[in-house]
């Protein structure tokens, strides 16, 4: 299949930098887009110390290290983006900012490029009205590790040609990820199956029924890899709340989803989990 081997990722954070190693590891030559020389460098500074990581453990030859960093190309001008074939946004949660960037996108680059974005919590219909061919635009939801994780929601937005979609899904799966083709709803699908797994372990917690460590311990027992607190410690409090609060709101406030006020508290207290050193449990720096 021709289109998606070029790739451009839009943003060198988090998921951008991690989605732009997976591409190239996979073989594609990836394009890495961000608005300024700063968050370019940290990204792919990330992405080199990443991969000499796995040359260390002798999961990747040097040479193989060499030519991954040799695929990632560093842009910061939207013109670069002309020859590619599939462009995956992951720039910050911000309706506006995404919506200003694919437009700037789509005078770009060739009509038929896929065009996605990493949303986790926005309209992907809502983000694609910007577009004078909304039919090549859909979700791809990558998980954080984006080069460890292997599932990826392909996200088809009500403009979105399922075809498309489709090809994307396959492409994805001869990557060698686990693709899921899902409708673009509140926290499409594995937001929304994670919502009662967290909100009731804080009922749990908060009605007195058991200890936070004791639902940890629970639920591993259960076959789970994580209990939800660690798990929340893990994603960053913070990151959790927004995923409840989107899945809640975006589905007309339905009590099912309802997220708990002690989540809330400590977010505002700044117990973020691991990154902040404390959330549900303490950390070392
Ligand atoms: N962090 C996660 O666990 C996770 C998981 C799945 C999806 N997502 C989604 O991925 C996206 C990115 O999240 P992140 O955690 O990587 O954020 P991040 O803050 O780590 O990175 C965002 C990057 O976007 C860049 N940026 C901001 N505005 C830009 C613009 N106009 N043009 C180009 N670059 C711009 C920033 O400089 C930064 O490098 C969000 O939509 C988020 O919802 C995040």
């Amino acid at each position: 299949m021709k289109a998606g081997q070029i790739c451009a990722v839009l943003g060198a954070g988090t998921m951008g930098g991690g989605i732009a190693q997976f591409l190239a590891t996979a073989g594609c030559e990836t394009f890495l887009y961000d608005i300024d020389e700063e968050p370019l460098v940290k990204g792919l500074e990330s992405i080199r110390a990443r991969l000499l990581r796995l040359e260390e453990k002798k999961k990747l030859s040097r040479e193989a290290r060499e030519s991954v960093i040799a695929r990632i190309h560093p842009v910061t001008d939207l013109s670069s983006l002309s020859h590619v074939t599939c462009v995956i946004e992951a720039v910050v949660e911000r309706l506006e900012v995404k919506r200003e960037l694919f437009a700037g996108v789509e005078k770009v680059v060739d009509d038929q490029a896929w065009l996605a974005t990493n949303t986790s919590s926005l309209s992907v219909t809502e983000i694609a009205t910007v577009l004078h061919r909304p039919e090549r635009m859909m979700g791809l939801h990558f998980f954080n590790p984006a080069m460890i994780m292997p599932l990826v929601e392909v996200v088809s937005g009500e403009r979105t040609d399922e075809k498309v979609a489709k090809q994307a899904a396959e492409w994805m799966s001869n990557l060698g990820k686990e693709a899921v083709m899902v409708k673009d709803t509140p926290g499409f699908l594995v937001n929304r199956v994670a919502r009662p797994f967290h909100n009731e372990a804080y009922r749990i917690v908060g009605d007195g029924v058991a200890e936070k460590s004791q639902v940890d311990r629970i639920l591993r027992e259960a076959g789970f890899p994580m209990g939800p607190f660690e798990l929340q410690d893990l994603i960053g409090i913070d990151i959790n709340y927004a995923a409840s609060v989107a899945v809640y709101e975006g589905n007309f406030q339905d009590p099912r989803f309802r997220p708990h006020p002690a989540q809330r508290k400590l977010v505002e207290s700044g117990a973020l989990g691991r990154k902040s050193g404390r959330g549900h449990y303490t950390y070392d720096e």
